[in-house]
């Protein structure tokens, strides 16, 4: 049993931990240590005041939940009721050399047909007729150490050019990060099983699960969801009132409340040590040594290694992934969405044919965030009718350097904005740049393997299962991933 706690870094998974933590251990003490003078880590939503009375809110991290993601959902409904809105479910692709302006993503055969994307399509036809191609032998094919890029094994599938345009495109936009350094088994695991499941087709395998005669499998249902989610029934994506920071808030104010437990911010660790009394570990801050009996590290993993001590055996990869860094610009324009682009999710833009250039301005997409999360349910429609809201990425892959200056960036991405969209457009009335600095962990190949090493270090002799190590760099980094990974830390203590 968990006599004291600590939990390293206050972001949605160090938060998440704490919440379940403390439930699942009412009688341990817990310390959480943020090194920020905020909680929350990559999620952060900022108002927009427009006029006295009416203002918006725009995201410098995600910006939408998807209900598939049960962990959220219990903790909104342990926390608070979610706001939801119906979603829009066109997503575009802005790839000039097949089609100037936005080329729609067809979702149905006959719309293939009649889209640009039609080019790629006998690449698709052709993936049944392929004999089943990963590189090793089926036996070591089929073990857990097998791995390739996203780009290989669609390239292996389905030629290099849908790889580019479609792999790539999706990449960006979770990732933010080059197709051909990300792990397929880590980063997409249903498109390997789906493989396995067509004998070494993905059409086939996809087909087979759309037959029913490979079932999906089923998911874990030991939450606490109450009615939330029958509210949740056809919804694509929600969000909160006041936007995705009221799910950190929300805890933050929870945890307050516990009073065995201490929430610190501006406290960051400085190092670790393994010479506590009774198998304690030493944890030094700026202000104080404590003595945990247990340890949640729920930091970025390049942040651990430095305050790891020395003289213990070194914890295997947490070099090994690089992290994407991303420039976020939030636009507001004072004119209606309709006006400003199509209806949409928003659009993607696959690597350059070219490759990564240092000399492009390295857009990676735009969310059109007035469609995906429309007007929410109570609110003022006059005035959120009259504002359009979108969001440009930059940054990731591409080697060059933003410019610094922001009305130079603006000016940019303002020429960017015209040619995809092919429209004349008004200048924003507001704007938000935030540089995030190494924010999405690249789960590069190899992935699954190295954590599964990690984890057997960390249960082994030295550690002996006290210390566990979680968050996005090690398990998902969607919102869902990192609030999923906080309700298992501690099953086994
Ligand atoms: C700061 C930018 C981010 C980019 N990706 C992520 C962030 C925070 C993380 C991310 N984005 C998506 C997922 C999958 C979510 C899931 O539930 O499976 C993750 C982990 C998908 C996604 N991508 C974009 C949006 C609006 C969404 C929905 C979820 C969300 O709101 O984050 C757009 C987008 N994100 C990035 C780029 C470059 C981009 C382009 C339009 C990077």
């Amino acid at each position: 049993m968990p006599r004291h706690i600590a939990i390293l870094g206050g972001g949605l998974t160090g938060l998440s931990s704490a919440f379940h933590l403390s439930r699942r251990f009412p009688n341990a003490r817990i310390t959480l240590l943020e090194k920020q003078n905020r909680f929350g880590g990559w999620v952060r939503s900022e108002q927009v005041q427009l006029e006295p009375t009416a203002s918006l809110t725009v995201e410098a991290g995600p910006r939408t939940l998807r209900p598939a993601g049960k962990s959220v959902l219990e903790l909104s409904l342990l926390l608070k009721t979610p706001r939801s809105a119906p979603a829009a479910h066109s997503r575009f692709i802005y790839a000039p050399t097949i089609q100037p302006g936005l080329t729609s993503i067809p979702t149905t055969p006959l719309a293939f047909l009649r889209s640009p994307l039609r080019v790629l399509l006998p690449d698709i036809l052709r993936e049944p007729l392929r004999k089943s191609n990963r590189t090793a032998t089926t036996s070591q094919s089929k073990n857990e150490t097998y791995d390739e890029s996203l780009d290989s094994f669609l390239s292996r599938r389905f030629g290099p050019e849908l790889a580019r345009v479609l792999g790539s495109a999706l990449v960006h936009g979770i990732y933010a990060a080059d197709a051909r350094d990300l792990s397929v088994r880590a980063a997409f695991p249903s498109l390997y099983d789906i493989e396995d499941n067509g004998n070494g087709s993905v059409v086939l395998g996809i087909l087979k699960m759309m037959m029913g005669i490979k079932k999906p499998i089923p998911k874990d249902n030991d939450y606490e969801l109450g009615d939330v989610e029958a509210l949740m029934q056809g919804i694509a994506v929600y969000s909160f009132q006041g936007g995705i920071q009221t799910l950190p808030n929300a805890l933050v104010n929870a945890l307050q409340s516990k009073p065995a437990l201490e929430l610190c911010s501006e406290e960051g660790v400085a190092g670790i040590e393994m010479r506590g009394q009774d198998g304690s570990f030493v944890v030094h801050t700026p202000k104080r040594t404590l003595s945990p009996s247990h340890i949640i590290s729920a930091l970025p993993l390049h942040s651990l290694q430095p305050i790891l001590p020395s003289y213990a055996p070194a914890l295997p990869h947490l070099g090994a992934n690089p992290s994407s860094s991303v420039t976020v610009l939030s636009l507001i324009f004072a004119a209606p969405p309709h006006t400003i682009h199509p209806a949409g999710f928003g659009y993607l833009i696959p690597r350059p044919k070219d490759d990564y250039s240092p000399s492009a301005l390295g857009i990676l997409g735009t969310v059109f965030d007035s469609n995906a999360l429309p007007i929410p349910p109570g609110a003022d429609h006059a005035h959120e009718a009259k504002y359009t809201k979108l969001t440009v990425m930059l940054g990731g892959p591409y080697p060059g350097a933003l410019p610094q200056d922001k009305t130079v960036l603006l000016a940019q991405v303002m020429d960017h904005l015209r040619s995809a969209l092919q429209r004349d457009l008004p200048e924003p009335i507001a704007s938000r740049v935030w540089r995030q600095d190494r924010c999405i962990p690249t789960l590069r190949v190899g992935h699954r393997q190295r954590m599964a090493e990690l984890r057997e270090v960390l249960e082994g002799r030295v550690w002996r299962g006290r210390m566990e190590v979680v968050g996005a760099g090690v398990d998902g980094l969607s919102v869902g991933d990192c609030v999923e990974a906080g309700r298992r830390v501690g099953a086994r203590w």
